[in-house]
């Protein structure tokens, strides 16, 4: 049998985009068909998979997600066992997401309990989204958890942290990608042109005073613009320009407004700089809201039963699909903290492997606790 430690290094070599998690599924159906497999029912959805562990006398289903997807980054860890595929990495600790699952999993089919569990995991949590289309899937209909819970790992904690609160722990989140289109031209006649690098420019500059100037500075926004491309080569005027982003925010209103002050940027840069825009939203995220009551049980679950350390968490203005399970479930969501300098969406990100073991036993304890709740 695989060390949960093997396991992580597995699954970080080959991290996949979303919807495109086709090794690693097959990585994970491997190693479950390793198990004894008299209790588990496993049923795939795209490159997902729900997972099944028939209790000894059920009464409940509770249900544990993971998410799976890698995301488009060059690694640079430089570890023995760095991404094998080029321009992908797990750099949000999906790796390690996955084998704490797994851990949970297997110790469940070996030490059964009343309940039923079911280990949910998931596609395309960085994009375009697996939670929400997983919850309308027959599977999701028929094994429908009454309690659903998930972990996120968090670089800046020490390792083996348990951080939480009860209510909104995650921000709403939208993406943003705007085109520009303008007219190109010779480098050295600008006057004749309507230089789409220009544009984008401005548009950056002036989205940055949404935030500053049209939201309350007591209800937190975000607007990153991550990604900017236009133009062809050095001594061309661009006719084409791209900006990619993401917004957040804590309120469903200000995700409004901040999306009514972008139109009204994107309307006028179209007059200002003679320009065609379009805007497309893309994915759009629920915000991850923690049920009060099963929250503060596992709170005081944590500190009064296990060994790990516990710290209030504040709200965070990343996203998660998981917020769309929470939505329909009751449940929670916690962080994990995994002592890495390098944090989130970072090419370097090395979390310290052992805080998978404080997980696992933090996890096991209280769906074992549960049984008789
Ligand atoms: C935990 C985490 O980092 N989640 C991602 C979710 C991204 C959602 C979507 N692609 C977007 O960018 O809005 C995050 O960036 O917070």
């Amino acid at each position: 049998m695989k060390t949960l430690v093997n396991i992580r290094r597995d699954l970080h070599r080959i991290p996949e985009l979303g919807f495109q998690e086709y090794k690693t599924q097959a990585y994970l159906l491997s190693y479950l068909h390793s198990l004894p497999q008299e209790n588990i029912e496993i049923r795939k959805w795209k490159t997902g998979l729900f997972v099944k562990l028939n209790g000894t006398s059920s009464q409940k289903m509770i249900g544990y997600r993971a998410d799976i997807d890698g995301l488009p980054i060059e690694e640079e860890t430089g570890y023995s066992y760095r991404s094998v595929h080029e321009g992908m990495m797990h750099a949000c600790g999906h790796d390690l997401h996955m084998t704490i699952a797994l851990g949970i999993l297997t110790h469940f089919v070996h030490h059964r309990v009343k309940n039923d569990l079911l280990f949910i995991f998931q596609p395309a949590e960085e994009g375009p989204g697996g939670a929400e289309p997983m919850m309308h899937s027959e599977a999701m209909k028929e094994w429908k958890p009454d309690l659903i819970t998930a972990l996120h790992i968090a670089p800046e904690l020490p390792s083996g942290t348990v951080a939480t609160k009860p209510g909104l722990l995650f921000a709403n989140t939208s993406e943003l990608f705007i085109d520009l289109k303008g007219k190109g031209g010779h480098a050295a006649y600008p006057h004749t042109t309507n230089d789409m690098v220009v544009a984008a420019c401005s548009l950056v500059s002036q989205l940055q005073s949404i935030v500053a100037r049209n939201v309350d500075p007591l209800d937190s926004a975000v607007i990153t613009i991550g990604k900017i491309t236009g133009g062809t080569v050095q001594n061309i005027i661009a006719e084409n320009s791209r900006l990619e982003g993401t917004i957040r925010t804590l309120s469903t209103e200000s995700m409004l407004k901040v999306k009514e002050r972008i139109e009204a940027i994107v309307k006028g840069l179209e007059i200002g700089y003679s320009c065609q825009a379009s805007i497309d939203y893309g994915a759009m995220y629920h915000q991850v809201y923690n049920h009060e009551e099963v929250t503060l049980e596992f709170m005081n679950f944590v500190q009064e039963h296990t060994d790990a350390d516990f710290a209030l968490s504040k709200e965070a203005m990343t996203g998660e699909d998981f917020g769309y399970m929470l939505a329909d479930i009751p449940g929670f969501m916690f962080w994990l903290g995994a002592g890495s300098s390098f944090g989130l969406h970072h090419s370097k990100l090395s979390p310290d492997e052992k805080c998978m073991e404080t997980a696992i036993s933090v996890m096991t304890k209280y769906l074992a606790f549960k049984d008789d709740r």
